[in-house]
């Protein structure tokens, strides 16, 4: 983590990704899945920003509506995606195919499930190379070997000929990042990419991503449940809970001032603080609510220790709670802080936002 960089690249510069409350819901026989409700956050070049939550809370269809790669009975039903100025959501499908593995690329948790089983890893990669930037040839291949080697797979000449039934777990995954740096990408999407890694292999690629991302400038979205890898790989941290962001911070400040009664939840089962050898967060009791209705309350309040009468009839909005001038924010009727609880609810309760006020 590198919040200072991260500071600074916030105060002077436009975020490559900005998502507004961005909602996208699922159409089933039974219910309306409020999958993603009104999420909005930004990335900065060269930042990390993570996003945490349990099983269930919305991580991966906020990335795939970011890739819109969200399909029936799903649809993306409000919100804008500010991609480089551009709104993704106004795309067509054929320039969205462009973007995906051009300047948007993602690694998700099964390497296997971005590689073909019956193409050599090099072909993948040159394949990318042809399609992405035009490269062939010996042009190509050359390239392709680099790119092995930066994502430190050793003898890369030879392991460019294998199939990726050949390479053990953690090389795929290296495999799987090289293929997608071969765009040159400008945000990489993580969806617990090393989630299905043992503890060393996750700690080498996360070393690695964060290698990549110095060396490119680099914007990365890293999704995990992982309250530990979240403290090793982000700048800044989305806690999402039921289709909802209810805190926004930079890491530091998040581990250190926990303002949710979520968030606070979550790190006090991290592994080694908790009870369990469990890695899930599983100390909060019971289990995220299948967000199928309007939040007319706040979607925590049955597991939360602090919750009041009135968090089952008011909506928390994201509130500053930040000490100084750091952006964090949190969406729960405790704040603000400095008034009464009566006052905060009926800010609350008015849909005064303080998102964007600082
Ligand atoms: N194709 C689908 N059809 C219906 N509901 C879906 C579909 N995909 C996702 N959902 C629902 O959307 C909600 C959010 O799911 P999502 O996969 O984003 O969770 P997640 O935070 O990524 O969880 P995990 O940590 O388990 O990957 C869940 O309630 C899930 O059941
Ligand atoms: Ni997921």
């Amino acid at each position: 983590m590198s919040t200072d960089q991260s500071t600074k690249t916030r105060a002077d510069a436009e975020p490559i990704l900005s998502v507004e409350n961005l909602r996208t819901a699922f159409y089933t026989d039974k219910e309306v899945i409020r999958a993603v409700d009104g999420v909005s956050f930004d990335i900065y070049r060269g930042e990390t920003v993570g996003i945490v939550g349990e099983s269930g809370s919305g991580k991966s269809v906020t990335a795939r509506s970011i890739m819109r790669l969200i399909d029936s009975p799903g649809r993306i039903e409000n919100g804008r995606i500010m991609f480089d100025g551009e709104d993704l959501i106004e795309k067509s499908p054929k320039q969205m195919r462009s973007i995906r593995g051009g300047s948007i690329a993602m690694v998700f948790q099964d390497p296997l499930t971005s590689l073909n089983p019956v193409y050599t890893v090099g072909n993948q990669i040159k394949e990318a190379l042809r399609l992405h930037r035009g490269l062939s040839g010996s042009k190509a291949t050359q390239e392709a070997i680099e790119l092995l080697e930066a994502v430190g797979i050793p003898d890369a000449n030879r392991r460019l000929r294998e199939y990726p039934h050949q390479f053990s777990g953690g090389m795929r995954q290296r495999a799987v990042i090289a293929m997608a740096l071969a765009c040159d990408p400008e945000l990489l999407i993580c969806d617990e990419p090393t989630t299905a890694l043992d503890v060393t292999i996750q700690a080498q690629i996360l070393e690695l991503l964060e290698e990549l991302q110095e060396e490119r400038d680099l914007a990365i979205m890293f999704i995990t449940h992982d309250m530990g890898v979240i403290a090793e790989i982000a700048d800044r941290v989305n806690v999402m809970y039921a289709g909802e962001i209810i805190e926004n911070a930079p890491v530091v400040e998040l581990f250190e001032s926990p303002k949710h009664p979520y968030t606070q939840g979550l790190l006090n089962s991290i592994p080694g603080q908790g009870l369990g050898e469990d890695d899930r967060l599983s100390t909060i009791e019971g289990d995220v609510p299948t967000p199928n209705e309007d939040p007319t309350y706040c979607r925590f309040a049955p597991r939360c220790p602090k919750a009041f009468d009135q968090c089952d009839v008011v909506h928390p909005k994201p509130m500053s709670v930040g000490s100084d001038d750091t952006e964090h924010l949190a969406a729960c009727l405790l704040y603000p802080e400095d008034i009464s609880t009566d006052e905060a609810v009926a800010i609350h309760r008015d849909g005064n936002t303080q998102r964007g006020d600082n």
